[in-house]
């Protein structure tokens, strides 16, 4: 189990982290999610060992994690590590060969990852020839290179489109059911839903939840949606919760208790769709912990 444990860190006057910790399990998939400047970085930088903490540990299978359990797990740095001018395949086995495969291991490996990632073609091509998401191919290739025990993967879906991320979904769920525990921040929210067992909310270097994305989900206040198609404008005045439109439709979507009345605003402001109450989303999740 990889272990964080009430890390906390200063820059200056800044407090960066004031507290954070969570746990990732062997073969769970662990979304890390908050606002710009949560500290999501500086505690990947610190597992990493990139960056010190001031106080707090980090540890793996119940031992302290130090330079050599870090050669044993795969990272893939928010400010991103590739040499522009080395050609892909090459980069892909260098780096294998630092974490300390055997030249015809780093290979086989690279060869691989390589197909598994759509990238045979351009495995001669330079790393800065290639468009943003075929780059993060490849630093993904390189964070998985030496068959890490843990993985732990900076924003690696961000600017991709959705073939892209598909694919590196794929592979990172693979390595979870060979039994990695892989952490990755994101600000897609639908995605982590979509893809992680267990999430942690941080908002100002402090967690504010963390747990089974279905237990949040149901430990969180359900919400009433109301849909109207071809609704009177102000229809919803003065209700709580959030207006939107979707195409004709206008949204509602509000905690407020008195389900009556707004049934019968509803029925009056134009065709009801749809009347019902839903577990919150985890954007709503986030929205309420990080308000
Ligand atoms: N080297 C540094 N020197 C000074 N302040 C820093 C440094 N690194 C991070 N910080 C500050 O620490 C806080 C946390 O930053 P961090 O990069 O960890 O946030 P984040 O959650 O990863 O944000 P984002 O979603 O924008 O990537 C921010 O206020 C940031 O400005």
């Amino acid at each position: 189990m990889l272990q964080i444990t009430d890390l906390r860190k200063r820059f200056g006057d800044k407090v960066a982290l004031d507290g954070v910790g969570f746990t990732v399990r062997p073969g769970e998939m662990f979304g890390f999610v908050g606002a710009n400047g949560a500290g999501k970085t500086t505690t990947m930088r610190i597992a990493m060992g990139v960056l010190r903490a001031d106080s707090g540990s980090v540890t793996w299978q119940n031992a302290p994690v130090g330079p050599g359990e870090r050669r044993r797990f795969g990272y893939m740095p928010e400010e991103r590590g590739l040499y522009q001018k080395m050609r892909v395949a090459e980069q892909i086995e260098y780096f294998g060969r630092l974490h300390g495969l055997s030249q015809s291991r780093a290979a086989t490996a690279t060869a691989e990852l390589l197909e598994r990632l759509s990238l045979t073609e351009r495995r001669g091509d330079a790393v800065e020839a290639l468009s943003l998401g075929n780059q993060q191919r490849v630093q993904l290739a390189v964070a998985l290179v030496h068959d890490p025990e843990v993985l732990i993967l900076d924003e690696p879906f961000s600017g991709l489109d959705p073939i892209a991320v598909d694919a590196l979904a794929g592979v990172l769920q693979e390595r979870r059911a060979g039994g990695v525990p892989v952490v990755f921040s994101s600000h897609q929210l639908d995605l982590v839903e979509r893809l992680c067992d267990a999430v942690g909310i941080i908002s100002a270097g402090r967690m504010v939840a963390s747990g089974a994305v279905a237990e949040l989900r149901s430990a969180g206040n359900n919400l009433l949606r109301v849909v109207v198609r071809g609704a009177v404008p102000g229809w919803a005045d003065g209700l709580p919760g959030t207006l939107t439109t979707e195409g004709d439709a206008s949204v509602l979507v509000t905690g407020h208790r008195d389900d009556q009345e707004i049934l019968r605003r509803a029925v009056n402001a134009g065709r009801l769709e749809h009347f019902g109450v839903e577990r919150p989303s985890l954007t709503e999740i986030f929205k309420e912990a990080t308000a």
